[in-house]
């Protein structure tokens, strides 16, 4: 089973007196849907920013054994990929966001059969989702919260660029029905031979997806981690 990403004594520190999290050890292998569970404010949020390098933090992520200077930052963060919780935080429109990330050299993006664009493919993945294409070209400020979740989630994964994603509350502004699609692409496409995705960490507050989606879950402290055994259902 490949190991594809490493996190060695990670920690984070707010300011100079006060560490959100320390001593976090995991690896993360191919198949891995990895559940975060901890406290509100523990720093879920926080780990996954780090992992994408978005974060300063001390200790060591490697993805594939190799530090994300190696490869680039940009190029890093278009194989370990996070979709923020709020992307109407991002300037402009999903289809700028869109343009920026294709335009790294390391994309190879799959393509609808008889379309030559090569960034057809995450809005395809987002009109399955409900999404109008004439969405891609209003700001992110201007989408509902669900909206601008599945158009960031479609890119993610419709760029076809990363072996992780890590995804921050993915759906917690769909509703059930919505939910149910994005989770069951997300799951096939981890499983198809023809995408690249191999592995998720994934922040829910649901318990009920935890169960759905997760192979493993870890539990964070303000001191460490640990991996919580998967439990029989009765
Ligand atoms: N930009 C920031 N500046 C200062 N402190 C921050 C910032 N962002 C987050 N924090 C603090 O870092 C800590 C971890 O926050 P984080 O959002 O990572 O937690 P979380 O476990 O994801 O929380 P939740 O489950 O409530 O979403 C919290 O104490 C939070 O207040």
């Amino acid at each position: 089973m490949a190991r594809l990403l490493q996190v060695r004594d990670l920690s984070y520190a707010k300011d100079k007196d006060h560490n959100v999290f320390s001593n976090l050890h995991f690896g993360v292998n191919d198949g891995d849907i990895i559940v975060l569970h901890g406290q509100s404010g523990v720093g879920k949020t926080t780990l996954l920013k780090c992992i994408a390098h978005l974060n300063v933090y001390a200790g060591q992520v490697l993805y594939r054994g190799q530090t994300p200077k190696y490869y680039g930052v940009p190029l890093y963060r278009t194989k370990v990929f996070y979709v923020p919780q709020r992307p109407s935080l991002l300037p402009g429109t999903p289809r700028d966001f869109l343009a920026t990330v294709t335009s790294f050299k390391s994309r190879k993006s799959r393509q609808i059969a008889g379309h030559s664009n090569t960034s057809i493919y995450p809005i395809e993945v987002s009109k399955a989702w409900g999404i109008d294409e004439e969405l891609w070209d209003r700001n992110w400020s201007n989408l509902s919260g669900g909206e601008s979740q599945r158009i960031a989630l479609a890119t993610a994964v419709g760029l076809n660029t990363a072996e992780v994603l890590l995804l921050d509350e993915p759906t917690s502004a769909l509703d059930s029905h919505s939910t149910a699609l994005v989770e069951r692409f997300i799951y096939d496409e981890l499983r198809s031979a023809e995408s690249e995705l191999k592995a998720i960490i994934w922040i829910t507050h649901s318990e009920e997806q935890g169960r759905r989606v997760g192979t493993r879950f870890l539990h964070i402290t303000p001191t460490g981690c640990e991996e919580e055994p998967i439990l029989p259902e009765f």
